[in-house]
């Protein structure tokens, strides 16, 4: 693999932790992957290298290029992973020292906000507070100390935040469950309390290597910690100036103060970019000379004849139609830049609107991104949650979900009255099991639950794909989601979605194997649903690590970016911001347009600040 000096340099280091500070386009990726097949060639094990992706995506891409490098197995590199992936690992191998039994469950995204709102309820608070106290948790816990995160933020509209917390963890304990962000705190109470598993760890990993650096939170740091043996052979990389996560917990400085914070550290810098024109880097290194806190590195690039263009709108409408213009113009009916390498960047969701009308009107083929996660989506939810309860039996969230759906005549009165034999330690399935032996319902519901504890059963030593066709067949799903929806067109779009559901369940051969990565894969929500070609639409974040040839940021405008909330939030969210704005310049190879409209959903708007600092940029 060619290198340029300054990754070769990286590469070769050995002996201390080293900081790989790395611009935008400057190969980070391909240094990765060549420190681990240096690593490999010097005669380390390959299955003692832990590599820390930020998706599970980037980690089988990973796998899959050292697979054609070296040609070893993917098993081999076995410890190619995100943090979560790899503490779930380490965690259900120790998972009874905190009380846990086999097999674990991970709560999904609806299962948590059920629980959540439970919980709320419960003591009697209005449920609509429920998304709210899941941010909050999650923040609590991936701080690592979720106690005093609630000495911070210790009421949310007038409920104490850490009482909600404790009846939610009572309720992921009861069902032998963990949630996303469990899985890395309880990994990291065992490694903290636990000496002999962490020397375990430490001798067992020769080298830990992590990508995305700057993104990192403080659990994932202290976890790095934890794993990393004396020997100190960690190997980060990262670009602090896109480090844009810090609204989600995402901690830059440990990225900043690296070499504060690792006795001997090396910092290396790769200042080459070889995506986007040296015009389009100066201009975004302009741009980032605005934040105070920052590495300092001089990125450039060798190619020439980037083009940086600035347009102001009345409307978002005629926004609009102008980029569909340039577009067009650009492509030159398939002569010009392919449609699949343009991409409308903007801040927030809603700005994708105006263009997809306009797509449409002018017959551009567009793909809209990063739109909901193919896991959440309601027909891929209802069949997972057939597995899920088949699978565990306390799993109330998922048994609840089945038990109407498709509509067997078991309404929530009926559900409330079922839920009424619980005993301690009792779910709802198995009381529904009680009912059912004591033939204490109506012949309609008796058969019709029986029916569905049968299925419950039939599917349990399945495959996950045998198991799908089951869950669809038996409940005739496809005939419920005809009657549901509205037109056909809806309903080809689920039928597909679960089509592809069920082929992507053929690589797993047990259902635990399968609804563990399903659970997983809620990483990548940037990853999913990229659908066939045309213009890219998509927001900021989901474009983080994209490139295209030609990259229209639209809605540059006061309180839509930066956005209002990081403008009340004050300095540093500022420079997130900005680290945004950096992040969406440096996706173009050639061509960077910059548009904002003076009126936009009915209100008037101020030219970003963003804006006005580019123009002080440019040549
Ligand atoms: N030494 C090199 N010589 C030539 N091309 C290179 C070299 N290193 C990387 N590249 C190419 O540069 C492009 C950018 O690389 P990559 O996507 O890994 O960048 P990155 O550092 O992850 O960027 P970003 O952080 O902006 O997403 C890729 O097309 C890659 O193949």
């Amino acid at each position: 693999m060619e290198l340029s000096q300054q990754q070769q340099n990286a590469v070769n280091h050995s002996g201390s932790p080293a900081l790989v500070v790395a611009g935008a386009g400057s190969g980070k990726t391909r240094t990765l992957t060549a420190k681990i097949l240096h690593l490999i060639e010097t005669g380390q094990d390959p299955g003692r290298i832990l590599a820390i992706t930020f998706t599970n995506k980037a980690a089988e891409e990973m796998k899959n290029r050292l697979y054609k490098l070296t040609g070893m197995g993917y098993s081999k590199f076995s410890w190619v992973r995100t943090y979560h992936s790899a503490c779930l690992l380490i965690f259900k191998k120790h998972c009874h020292l905190l009380g846990y039994g086999e097999p674990i469950q991970i709560c999904s995204v609806y299962q948590q906000k059920k629980l959540v709102t439970e919980a709320l309820v419960e003591s009697n608070f209005d449920k609509k507070h429920a998304s709210n106290f899941i941010s909050a948790i999650s923040r609590a816990k991936n701080s690592g100390n979720p106690e005093s995160y609630f000495d911070f933020k210790s009421h949310i509209a007038g409920i104490r935040v850490a009482d909600i917390f404790a009846k939610y963890e009572q309720k992921l304990l009861e069902a032998n469950s963990v949630d996303f962000d469990n899985i890395l705190l309880k990994t990291r109470d065992i490694l903290r309390d636990h000496a002999d598993i962490r020397k375990h760890y430490q001798q067992l990993f020769t080298h830990i290597l992590v990508d995305e650096y700057q993104d990192t939170n403080n659990l994932q740091d202290e976890l790095t910690r934890l794993l990393l043996g004396s020997h100190g052979n960690l190997f980060c990389v990262g670009d602090d100036w896109q480090a844009v996560y810090g609204f989600r917990g995402s901690n830059v400085n440990h990225f900043l103060d690296f070499p504060k914070r690792y006795d001997n550290a090396r910092i290396f810098r790769l200042e080459e970019n070889y995506r986007s024109a040296d015009e389009i880097v100066q201009v975004a290194n302009g741009l980032i000379d605005f934040n105070a806190d920052k590495m300092e590195k001089k990125c450039f690039s060798k190619k020439r004849g980037g083009t940086v263009e600035i347009h102001d709108f009345f409307t978002d409408a005629e926004e609009a139609q102008w980029v569909t213009a340039r577009a067009k113009a650009l492509n030159a009916h398939g002569d010009g830049i392919p449609f699949d390498k343009m991409a409308v960047v903007y801040r927030t969701k809603f700005c994708s609107l105006a263009f997809e009308k306009t797509f449409r009107l002018f017959k551009i083929p567009y793909r809209l991104m990063g739109a909901q996660g193919f896991f959440e989506r309601m027909e891929v939810l209802d069949i997972n949650s057939y597995l899920s309860a088949a699978q565990f039996p306390n799993d109330d969230v998922s048994f609840d979900r089945v038990i109407n759906t498709p509509k067997r005549g078991i309404g929530p009165a009926m559900v409330k009255k079922i839920g009424a034999l619980k005993e301690q330690g009792m779910g709802l399935q198995e009381c529904a099991r009680v009912m059912v032996k004591d033939r204490v319902l109506t012949p309609k519901v008796h058969k019709n639950l029986s029916d569905l504890l049968d299925l419950l059963d039939d599917i349990r030593d399945l495959t996950p794909d045998e198991a799908i066709d089951r869950v669809i067949d038996a409940t005739d799903y496809y005939g419920y989601l005809k009657k549901k929806l509205k037109t056909e067109g809806e309903f080809i779009s689920k039928k597909e979605n679960l089509e592809q559901l069920r082929y992507a369940a053929r690589e797993k051969s047990d259902i635990l194997e399968y609804l563990e990565e399903a659970a997983l894969i809620r990483e990548d929500t940037n990853d999913e649903d990229e659908p066939e070609s045309g213009v890219a639409l998509l927001t900021i974040h989901s474009a983080k690590g994209l490139e295209f040839d030609t990259v229209f940021v639209v809605g540059c405008e006061e309180k839509l970016f930066p956005h209002w909330r990081s403008v009340d939030a004050g300095a540093k969210a500022l420079q997130e911001e900005r680290r945004l704005m950096y992040v969406a310049m440096t996706r173009a190879e050639r061509f960077l347009y910059l548009t904002h409209a003076s009126y936009r959903k009915g209100q008037y708007a101020n030219k970003s600040r963003f804006i006005d600092q580019i123009e002080e940029c440019l040549p």
